[in-house]
């Protein structure tokens, strides 16, 4: 499959909603989702602690969260910041999860957190779930994310990415400073062309396309010369 930079495939969202009318919180269900049964497929035995950051990458890790535990995990949910800070449809799938009774322990940005504190916290856990960054994000990390991903790497648990491993960049492959070691990536939609460069290896692991469920008329167009969508020359 063709990989994309990161704006093609935030233009998907924009294509799928803008052109095709399909609601946001579809699409981060249908990823979340494909993803979460990839998960449970890959270790079934998952008690999982999902790390959600405050865009939709942290939106996917809440209704992954969810999802899971339909599937029978055990699961909990390290967040950066409180479901009232949250907004659109990453708050929509916090409400949702808190409401499924999900425990949700928020990491406050400005606390200084213990690397010790922090690796006890995700030393109970044999399956770490990045939720933290994603198309959205430029390394390098700021605050809390570069302390979590540090104790993540730590840990010997299964470490899964969603979509990019946070702190490499998507586009480039480039890591300034540190970036989650994911043993797999869930992406969505598409490779990322970072994903191509020979360092970023080591960050993805094996990656897996997870679709989210747009049109196949809309990813054909995805074939043609960038310019038939509008999409920046390569
Ligand atoms: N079509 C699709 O592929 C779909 C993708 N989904 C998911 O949405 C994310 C992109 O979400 P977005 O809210 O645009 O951005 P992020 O969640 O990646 O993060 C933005 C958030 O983070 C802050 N930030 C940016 N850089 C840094 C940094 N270096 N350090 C700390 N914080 C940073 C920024 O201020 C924002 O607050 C995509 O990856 C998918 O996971 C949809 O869910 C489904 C469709
Ligand atoms: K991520």
């Amino acid at each position: 499959m063709q990989a994309l930079t990161c704006e093609q495939v935030r233009r998907v969202d924009e294509i799928a909603i803008r052109d095709y009318q399909m609601p946001g919180i579809v699409l981060m269900e249908n990823a979340g989702r494909g993803a979460a049964e990839i998960i449970h497929s890959l270790c079934p035995d998952a008690t999982a602690l999902v790390l959600c950051g405050r865009g939709n990458n942290g939106g996917d890790g809440y209704v992954i969260a969810r999802h899971l535990q339909i599937l029978g995990h055990e699961v909990s949910i390290l967040a950066v910041c409180a479901v009232d800070e949250l907004s659109g449809d990453a708050k929509v799938n916090a409400v949702i999860a808190d409401a499924a009774g999900i425990e949700i322990e928020v990491i406050e940005e400005k606390a200084n957190q213990e690397g010790t504190s922090l690796a006890m916290k995700l030393g109970k856990t044999n399956c770490i779930i990045d939720g933290l960054l994603g198309t959205g994000a430029k390394p390098p990390l700021r605050g809390i994310y570069a302390a979590l991903v540090s104790a993540a790497n730590e840990s010997d648990a299964m470490r899964i990415a969603l979509d990019i491993p946070t702190g490499l960049d998507g586009d480039t492959g480039e890591v300034i400073g540190e970036a989650f070691r994911a043993d797999h990536t869930m992406t969505f939609v598409a490779p990322k062309v970072g994903f191509q460069q020979k360092n970023a290896d080591e960050f993805v692991g094996v990656v897996h396309v997870v679709g989210i469920g747009v049109p196949t008329k809309l990813i054909r167009e995805l074939d043609l010369p960038n310019n038939e969508l509008g999409l920046p020359k390569n």
